[in-house]
C-alpha cells in the first residue's frame, strides 16, 4: 500500500497556485454542481468533440446566456470543460462529472447532506458536537433523523452509504462463510442491504440486525418483495446504552461502516461487548475504510473528508480510522486480528478479528 502524504516538493508557483484553489474550492463545487444539474454538461456530452458555443448551449438548455458563461467560464477554470476557438467541449474530467457514479454520488452527498452544515466545521470542533446537523433539524446525532431527513438529502445520505458498502458485499461474503457460521449478527445492519445479500445468496444463513429502534422499524418494510427474507430479523438497541444487550449465541458478528460512528472510546466499549457475545471460536468482521489503507492517494482525500462529515453532520466525534488505531483498541478489548483483506469493493478492508 503506498504511503501518502510524506514529502513537500512543489515548487512556489505551484504551491501558491494550489492555495488559490483550496481559497476558491467551494466556487469551483457550486459551479460544476450547477453546471451539470442545470444539463450543460449533458449537452456538451451529447456534442461529443464537436463542442457548443454559449448561445447554442443556451438555446439547448434554456439556461440564460449570462448563466452559461459564468458556469462554464469557471468550468474552465475547474478543467471540467475546455475550449476549442468559440466552443466550449467537456474534458475528460467533466466526462466523470456526467458519467461516473461514484463522482455522482460524492457530489450528491457534498451538495445535499454536508455543503450548507460544513460551515460550522469550527464550531462542531470546539463543542465535539455536530453543529452542521442544525440545518436539518435538532437531533443530538444524524443517527435517529435518518428516517426523517428532508429530501434530497435523504436519498443522498443513503445512495452514498449504499454506494459504498454494495460494491464489498460480493467480496465479503465468500470470505464470511470460509468459516460456515450459521447465524450472523450484523451491527448497524441500516436498512438490512447487507442481511437481504446474504440470504439471498446463502442456503441457510441467519441474519440478526441489530440497530436503533429507529432502524429497525423500518426493516420489514426493507425486506419486502425479496425472497428468503424470513432468515432476517431485527433486535432493536443502542449500543450506547450500557445495559444494552446483544443476541446471544450467534455464530460471528459482522460490522460494517459502523465503528467509524463511534469515537474511540465509544468503539473500546462497543468491542467489549462484541468480545462477551462472540462464542469461544467465533469471528469478528469489521469492514472499514480506513484512510491510510487506500489504494489511491484520492481515495484517502475522499476518505479523510468524509471524517469531516462525521464532525460536523453526524455526531461530532467520530471518523474514518487510521487501521493501526482500530488494531489498537481491538486488542484493549482482549480482540486480535487474524486477516487482513484489503482493497475490497471501493477502498474498504476486512479484519478478520477473534478472540485473544
Ligand atoms: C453508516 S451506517 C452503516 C450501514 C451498513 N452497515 C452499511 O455498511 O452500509 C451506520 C448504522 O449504524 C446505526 N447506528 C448508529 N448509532 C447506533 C447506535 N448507537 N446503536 C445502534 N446502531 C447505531 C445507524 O442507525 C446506521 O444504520
Amino acid at each position: 500500500m503506498p504511503e501518502y502524504y510524506t514529502s513537500d516538493d512543489k515548487s512556489a508557483l505551484e504551491a501558491r497556485s494550489d492555495a488559490q484553489r483550496i481559497a476558491f474550492a467551494p466556487f469551483i463545487f457550486q459551479a460544476t454542481v450547477a453546471a451539470r444539474n442545470l444539463g450543460l454538461l449533458n449537452a456538451l456530452y451529447e456534442a461529443r468533440d464537436k463542442g457548443m458555443t454559449a448561445q447554442e448551449l443556451s438555446d439547448r438548455t434554456k439556461v440564460s446566456l449570462y448563466g452559461v458563461k459564468v458556469l462554464l467560464d469557471m468550468g474552465l477554470s475547474a478543467g471540467i470543460v475546455w475550449k476549442s476557438k468559440y466552443k466550449y467541449v467537456l474534458s475528460k474530467t467533466g466526462f466523470f462529472i456526467v458519467n461516473d457514479p461514484m463522482t455522482g454520488v460524492n457530489l450528491d452527498f457534498t451538495k445535499d447532506v454536508c455543503y450548507e452544515g460544513l460551515n460550522a466545521l469550527e464550531e462542531s470542533i470546539k463543542s465535539g458536537k455536530p453543529e452542521g446537523l442544525k440545518v436539518f433539524g435538532n437531533w443530538p446525532t444524524i443517527y435517529p433523523a435518518l428516517s426523517q431527513l428532508p429530501e434530497p438529502a435523504q436519498t443522498s445520505w443513503f445512495e452514498f452509504d449504499h454506494y459504498y458498502s454494495d460494491h464489498s458485499f460480493p467480496e465479503a461474503l465468500p470470505l464470511v462463510m470460509d468459516s460456515a457460521p450459521k447465524t450472523l449478527m450484523d451491527i448497524g445492519g441500516n436498512t438490512g442491504q447487507w442481511a437481504r445479500y446474504c440470504v439471498e445468496n446463502t442456503d441457510a444463513l441467519e441474519v440478526v440486525v441489530v440497530d436503533l429502534p429507529e432502524q429497525i422499524a423500518l426493516l420489514d418494510k426493507q425486506m419486502e418483495g425479496h425472497s428468503q427474507t424470513e432468515r432476517v430479523t431485527g433486535w432493536p438497541t443502542n449500543m450506547l446504552d450500557s445495559e444494552s444487550k446483544l443476541p446471544a449465541h450467534t455464530d460471528a458478528i459482522w460490522m460494517s461502516q459502523f465503528l467509524d460512528c463511534f469515537s474511540e472510546p465509544q468503539i473500546l466499549e462497543i468491542l467489549k461487548k462484541c468480545h462477551d457475545a462472540l462464542p469461544e471460536h467465533g469471528k469478528l468482521y469489521i469492514m472499514e475504510t480506513f484512510w491510510d489503507r487506500q489504494p489511491f492517494e484520492m481515495a484517502a482525500l475522499s476518505v479523510n473528508a468524509t471524517s469531516l462529515y462525521f464532525t460536523t453532520m453526524a455526531n461530532g466525534n467520530s471518523r474514518m480510522y487510521h487501521s493501526n488505531d482500530m488494531k489498537a483498541l481491538l486488542s484493549e478489548a482482549n480482540l486480535e486480528v487474524s486477516t487482513q483483506v484489503d482493497n475490497i469493493g471501493v477502498g474498504h478492508t476486512l479484519l478478520i478479528c477473534k478472540r485473544k
